[in-house]
Formats: structure tokens, C-alpha cells, sequence
């Protein structure tokens, strides 16, 4: 590993000096860009300083760390590392990501606000189980036997790994997205360019040098910082690149589709936005229900894809239950991400914090009523205290747009029909979930919801061994569980004969 270029951040409150890598890393190297003298700053949304700049990639640079995946996939890594070996590899990654959990959560801390005990025990708990979960899978891989004919054929299916892939991820899980698009692939046979968000580039970097420690050969992942409309796009349009896997926007989603069907139609894969439905029947335990509703816009200080943000309430319950949530909600601890009592940081950017505060501006200006929130804080950091807004109809902008904030949308509903046609009453298709004591009622209401997931009588749980993903605008594809392979495999059937004769002319 080449020694330059580093910075060296100190984290303000727990004294600890991180060094991070700031250059390209491929071929197992940090290196310097090929052409482009621009640099990423990074910013602590908590406080606005800049923390750190890393190299912002060019498309020659992405030339570059395609060709370092091409060799790699075609001489130490693809077909030519076992499923052993790739599983060895991807637990010593494991137990290296582990054993740094502090460390890295400090980072992801400083660079994306989320508070640090949240990042080391969930995006970074979650992450060092996906990696073991896709090293469980490396060496069983399987195609099928196919019966043909008894006597003289027989045909079998091999899952080759697609190739290099594309992968480019957002700013909302910077490790725990890393480890969702890394660990399928590698576990697969597949080789890497990763594009991290240029918001939050510097947990992927530090990762990058675990890659290096674990053992993998030069090539196998590369990790380009970029800026979306460059180094994304260049990836998107690539003509040697096999697949892009990516998580983010709706609208680059589009972009992405359009890139690949423009260039060599490589395969995509697409987790997008939501504006995910949450029900509470009359039946359900309020007490809980209030509960994960709080969770399930609250979490991730409000930016996650499958954040909550629609919620229905039964007309006979409704006062009691929103008397529940609103308590709660405000008892949530939103502070900087080092305070070990915040349990939600600043959201990422200036950018994010100006687009929530245009929402809660429009739903004020469109006549739903404001029940908590919706205030802005003095001095600095890009905070938002949980925001609720009641009487929200179809119509409105923070009924139907992804916000990706604490702002969470009320509506009121009387029969189970109407809350139904009101959930599906969005262009997305992620997220969605109910709470209810009446199990007829749980398994008829999930039938209907029009999402990739629905969560019953809890709300945004996810398990490595379960698939996530999309419907309608919210995406193609899945990721986690056994579906995420297919997303980075290759199905070709071998078609053998050992005995028929063929007659000529036919
Ligand atoms: N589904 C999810 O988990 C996420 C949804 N979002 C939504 O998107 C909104 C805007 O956030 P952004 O950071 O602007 O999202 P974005 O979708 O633009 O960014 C996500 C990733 O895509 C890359 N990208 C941007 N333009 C690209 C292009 N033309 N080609 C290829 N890659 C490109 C970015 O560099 C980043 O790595 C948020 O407010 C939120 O509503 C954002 C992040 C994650
Ligand atoms: N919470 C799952 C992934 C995402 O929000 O992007």
C-alpha cells in the first residue's frame, strides 16, 4: 500500500486522531487522480467545519479503476478464487471491520452526524453480519441439474459471477450500504469500483485499507470518491462495466437506467426512495404502535428510504394515540452525534436541511396543521427536531414527496378500505406497515400494501437473511438474503450430449 495521500482528523470530543486516506485507492494503492485537481470537502453536519478533502475522481480516473476490476476478475479473483477462499477473505474483512467499530463510527459520526453509538452498533453491527452472512454463501453457489433426455443429453446451469460491477451508494448508511452492495459481490466472484457518496466519502476509504489488510488481491475493490454527475455517470455509461448496483434518488435512479440502456445495457440494480405508508388500526397495542411510528420517522434522523412518513390513524382511536406519539416524539434527543445521549444527529447537509425546512414550509402553506416541530434552532449544525404534521390529504406536496427528514404526515381514516386506498396512493412502492390485533385483518391489509416490504405490528426491521428492495418507482431488484446473488450472477446453461447422432441433412 502506497503511503500518501493521508489526512489526519482529530475527533473533537473523544480526542482520538484518525488517519484516512484521501487519494483513489486501486490495485490495492491510494493513489493521486490521473487528471482532475478537484477536491470533495467533507463537512461535520453538527458543527459545519470541514473535516477533511479527498480527491474527487474524474471519468479517466474510473477508466482506470475498471481496468484494475477487469484484471483482477479475470486472473486472481471471478472464477479463479474458490468460494473457500472468497469466504476466508470476506470474515477476516469481518473481524477487521469489528475490531475497528469504534474507530469507524467515530468517523461515520463526524462525516454524517448519526450518533456514534447508533453507527458502531447498528450500521456498523448490521455490516459486520452482512459481510459473515455473504461468506456463508460464497461456496454454495449452485446451478441446477436439468433432466433433457434420459439416454444421450443432460443439461446444468452454472451462477457465474456478472463481472466488474458499478457500485454507487448514498450518504444516509455510508457503511452499512457499503456492506450491502460489497459483500454480495465479492461473495459471488464479482469485482468492484465503488463510488461513495460525495458527501460522506471517508468511511469508504477507511474501508478501503481493510480490504487491503484482509488479503484481497489488487483489483478486487476499488474505491473511486467522486461527484454523482461524474464519476457516477462515467460508471452508469461504462462500457466495460458488467452491472451498477445503486441506492439514492429516484431521479439518478432514472439516470442510471438511462446511462446503461445507452451504452452496453448492462444489468442495473436500484434502491430508490419511498414515501412509505404506516397504519395503526383501532386494535393495535397504542402504546407500541406509537412507538415504532416514532421509529419509523425518527430513525436516521428521518433519511432513510423506508422512513415512515405517511401515518394512518383509525378515527376511534385517533386522539388517544396521537397523544402517545406526540410525548414521544418530543422526549427524542436530537443533538450532535458525539452527546451520548442523542438519539438523532443533524441531517447530512446544508442541501437536506433546506429542502426539509421547504417542506414544512409547503405543508404549512397548503393548510396541514402543525402539531410538534417545524421550527428552526439557532446557532449552528443542520438540525431538525421531530416535525408532525396532521390533516394531510393526497393533494398535498408532504403527502406524496420523499422528504428524507423527521417530518411525518397524519391522516385520519375510518374503515380499513380507506386506509388502504390512501396508503397506495403514492408512486412508490418501498416501505410500508400496520399494526393490528386482528390477525385476519394483519394478513388481508399486508396483501394489499403495494410495497417490497411490509412490517406488521413493528416497522423498519431488516434481517441480512431477508430480501429488501422495491416496487413501482422505488426500485428493480433486491438486496440481502439468497435474492441479492441474482443480482450479481450470470445464469448460463451448459447443454451436453453424449450419445445423440444428428442426421444431415435435417
Ligand atoms: N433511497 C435512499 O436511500 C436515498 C434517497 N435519497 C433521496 O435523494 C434525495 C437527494 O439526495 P442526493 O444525495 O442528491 O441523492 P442522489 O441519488 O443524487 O445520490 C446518491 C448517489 O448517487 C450519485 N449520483 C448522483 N448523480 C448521479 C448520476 N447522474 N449518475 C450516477 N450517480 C449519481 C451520488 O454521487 C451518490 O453517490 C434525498 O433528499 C432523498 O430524498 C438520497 C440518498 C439515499
Ligand atoms: N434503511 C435501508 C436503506 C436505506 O435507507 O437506504
Amino acid at each position: 500500500m502506497s503511503s500518501a495521500p493521508t489526512v489526519e482528523i482529530a475527533v473533537p470530543k473523544t480526542g482520538r486522531k484518525i488517519t484516512v486516506p484521501t487519494g483513489l485507492f486501486i490495485n490495492n494503492q491510494f493513489v493521486p487522480s490521473v487528471d482532475s485537481t478537484e477536491t470533495i470537502e467533507c463537512i461535520n453536519p453538527a458543527t459545519e467545519d470541514v473535516i477533511a478533502s479527498v480527491v474527487a475522481g474524474s471519468a479517466a480516473d474510473i477508466d482506470r479503476a475498471v481496468a484494475a476490476a477487469r484484471a483482477a476478475f479475470t486472473t486472481t479473483w471471478g472464477k479463479h478464487a474458490t468460494g473457500w477462499e472468497r469466504a476466508r477473505l470476506l470474515h477476516r474483512l469481518a473481524d477487521l471491520v469489528e475490531r475497528d467499530a469504534q474507530e469507524l463510527a467515530e468517523l461515520e459520526t463526524l462525516n454524517n452526524g448519526k450518533p456514534v453509538r447508533i453507527a458502531r452498533d447498528f450500521d456498523i453491527g448490521d455490516s459486520v453480519a452482512c459481510l459473515r452472512y455473504y461468506a456463508g454463501w460464497a461456496d454454495k453457489i449452485a446451478g441446477q441439474s436439468l433432466e433433457v433426455d434420459n439416454q444421450t443429453k443432460i443439461a446444468f446451469t452454472r451462477h457465474d459471477p456478472i463481472g466488474v460491477c458499478g457500485q454507487i451508494i448514498p450518504w444516509n448508511y455510508p457503511i452499512n450500504m457499503w456492506s450491502w452492495k460489497v459483500a454480495p459481490a465479492l461473495a459471488v466472484g464479482c469485482t468492484i469500483v465503488m463510488k461513495p457518496s460525495e458527501l460522506t466519502p471517508l468511511t469508504a476509504l477507511k474501508l478501503s485499507e481493510l480490504i487491503v489488510e484482509a488479503g484481497f488481491p489488487p483489483g478486487v475493490v476499488n474505491t473511486v470518491p467522486s461527484l454523482g454527475a461524474v464519476g457516477g455517470a462515467a460508471l452508469s455509461a461504462h462500457l466495460d462495466v458488467d452491472k451498477v448496483a445503486f441506492t439514492g434518488s429516484t431521479v439518478t435512479g432514472r439516470k442510471i437506467m438511462e446511462a446503461a440502456a445507452k451504452s452496453n445495457l448492462k444489468k442495473v440494480s436500484l434502491e430508490l426512495g419511498g414515501k412509505s405508508p404506516h397504519i395503526v388500526f383501532e386494535s393495535a397495542d397504542l402504546e407500541q404502535a406509537a412507538n415504532w411510528a416514532c421509529l419509523g420517522i425518527l430513525y436516521n434522523t428521518g433519511q432513510d428510504c423506508t422512513a415512515g412518513s405517511r401515518l394512518f390513524v383509525q378515527e376511534s382511536i385517533y386522539d388517544k394515540f396521537m397523544a402517545a406519539l406526540i410525548s414521544k416524539a418530543k422526549a427524542l434527543v436530537v443533538a450532535d452525534g458525539f452527546d451520548e445521549k442523542a438519539s438523532g444527529g443533524p441531517v447530512v447537509s446544508k442541501v437536506q436541511y433546506d429542502k426539509i425546512f421547504k417542506y414544512i414550509s409547503l405543508g404549512k402553506e397548503q393548510g396541514a396543521t402543525i402539531l410538534t416541530g417545524g421550527e428552526k434552532r439557532q446557532g449552528k449544525g443542520f438540525f431538525v427536531d421531530p416535525t408532525i404534521f396532521a390533516n394531510v390529504t393526497p393533494e398535498m406536496k408532504i403527502f406524496q414527496d420523499e422528504i428524507f427528514g423527521p417530518v411525518l404526515s397524519v391522516t385520519k381514516f375510518k374503515t380499513e378500505e380507506e386506509a388502504v386506498a390512501l396508503a397506495n396512493n403514492t408512486t412508490y412502492g418501498l416501505g410500508a406497515g400496520l399494526h393490528s390485533n386482528d390477525a385476519n385483518q394483519c394478513m388481508r391489509v399486508a396483501n394489499e400494501l403495494e410495497a417490497g416490504t411490509v412490517w406488521v405490528n413493528q416497522y423498519n426491521i431488516l434481517y441480512n437473511n431477508v430480501p429488501f428492495g422495491g416496487k413501482k418507482q422505488s426500485g428493480i431488484g433486491r438486496e440481502l438474503g439468497s435474492y441479492a446473488l441474482d443480482e450479481y450472477t450470470s445464469v448460463k446453461a451448459v447443454q451436453w450430449n453424449f450419445g445423440e447422432k444428428l442426421d444431415f441433412p435435417f
